[in-house]
């Protein structure tokens, strides 16, 4: 079997340790923490990311950078600690070692798509992109889960074999930039439904700015070059929906939080892992004025979190925006020619 490294050992990289070591694989699981790593060795369990999911005996957690030399090296690093770890880990790499991206979000500053920060990197090595609808809780706990591998063919399908099992089914889809952009933005819109349960607002609010803000989403992921279809489908709607939706997503547990009154930075500490949102909001603004494109929701969320706006004011705000056709972009832009 061969041999695969999760480099990032919080929730979503203990999740995915557990699940190819359970597929038969030998993974070692990289922390950046000796005394974390040898209690999780201990225990057989990643008490403080993902407790009471049992560590299967092929998965060893460590800090041996030198077991990065795997057939198959899985990141699951924040998107903030993305470059920083693909210099760290780039002189143990073997050339031609796939490396899978799993996290959901752009560098700041750059706006690159995380691959892009990979390849510039770690050019010697193919990138791919693993996103969809998958909580850490429920894939540590073999629920069936659905994921999409972008990135391009022969790659997507290398991993595909490595990373699918009877519970985790992975299909392929060559639109790396479609795939990146809808894992990245709707962490935006799951704060967004989060702060409208915590103001009160019911499921028609909540489906409101999941739809539309999906249909923000393809608008500007169409411009940066995504598949219009790509939104339709795992990377997009599905994951949108399982964030915007999920106790177990820390964006919607954060959004619910900031709708009931407290501060962000209180919000953050309280969530204890990454919220990613935060970030993708600042970038998605930013995109959306340079690209010109009308981000409604992400710049209401931008009010919100950086400029101390009203959150009820911003659901107003929302609604009362100028008459539109809703699927004016469909028609514009010629989407479905
Ligand atoms: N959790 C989930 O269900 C899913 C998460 N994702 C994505 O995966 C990414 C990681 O999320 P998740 O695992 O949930 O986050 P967590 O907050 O659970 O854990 C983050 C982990 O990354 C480590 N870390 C942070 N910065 C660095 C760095 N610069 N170098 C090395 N390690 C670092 C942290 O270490 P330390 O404890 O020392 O800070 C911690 O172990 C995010 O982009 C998220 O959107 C995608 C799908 C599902
Ligand atoms: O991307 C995720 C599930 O697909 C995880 O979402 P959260 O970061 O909001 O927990």
């Amino acid at each position: 079997m061969p041999k695969i490294a999760v480099y990032g050992a919080g929730s979503w990289g203990s999740a995915l340790a557990v699940l190819l070591a359970k597929a038969g694989h030998e993974v070692a699981l990289i922390g950046r923490h000796a005394d974390e790593m040898e209690e999780m060795k201990r225990q057989r369990e990643n008490k403080r990311y993902l407790p009471g999911v049992a560590l299967p005996s092929g998965l060893l957690p460590t800090t041996d950078l030198t077991l990065l030399k795997a057939e198959m090296v899985v990141f699951s690093v924040p998107s903030h600690g993305v470059r920083e770890a693909a210099c760290l880990v780039r002189p143990y790499l073997s050339e031609g070692c796939i490396v899978v991206n799993t996290a959901k979000g752009m560098e700041e500053g750059t706006h690159l798509r995380l691959s892009q920060v990979l390849i510039e990197e770690l050019p010697n090595n193919p990138v791919a992109v693993l996103s969809g609808p998958s909580h850490a809780e429920e894939v540590g706990r073999d629920m069936p889960t659905t994921v999409v591998v972008a990135s391009e063919v022969e790659t997507a399908k290398a991993v595909q074999d490595m990373m699918m099992t009877p519970s985790f089914r992975v299909y392929t889809n060559p639109d790396v930039i479609g795939v990146e952009l809808g894992g990245a933005l709707k962490n935006v819109i799951a704060l967004c439904t989060g702060i409208a349960e915590g103001l009160g607002f019911g499921d028609n609010t909540k489906a409101a700015l999941m739809t539309r803000g999906l249909a923000e989403i393809a608008r500007l992921g169409v411009a940066l070059g995504g598949n219009p279809l790509t939104f339709a489908g795992l990377s997009g709607v599905g994951d949108l929906i399982v964030t915007c939706t999920s106790p177990h997503s820390r964006n919607r547990r954060a959004g619910v939080a900031l709708g009931q009154g407290k501060a962000l930075d209180t919000v953050l500490r309280e969530v204890g892992m990454v919220v990613e949102g935060v970030r993708a909001t600042r970038i998605a603004h930013n995109l959306g004025i340079e690209n010109n494109i009308p981000m409604p929701i992400t710049e209401q969320a931008y009010k919100v979190l950086f400029e101390n706006a009203d959150a009820k004011v911003a659901v107003s705000d929302l609604m009362l925006r100028g008459k539109r056709h809703e699927l004016e972009e469909v028609l514009e832009m010629n989407w479905l020619s």
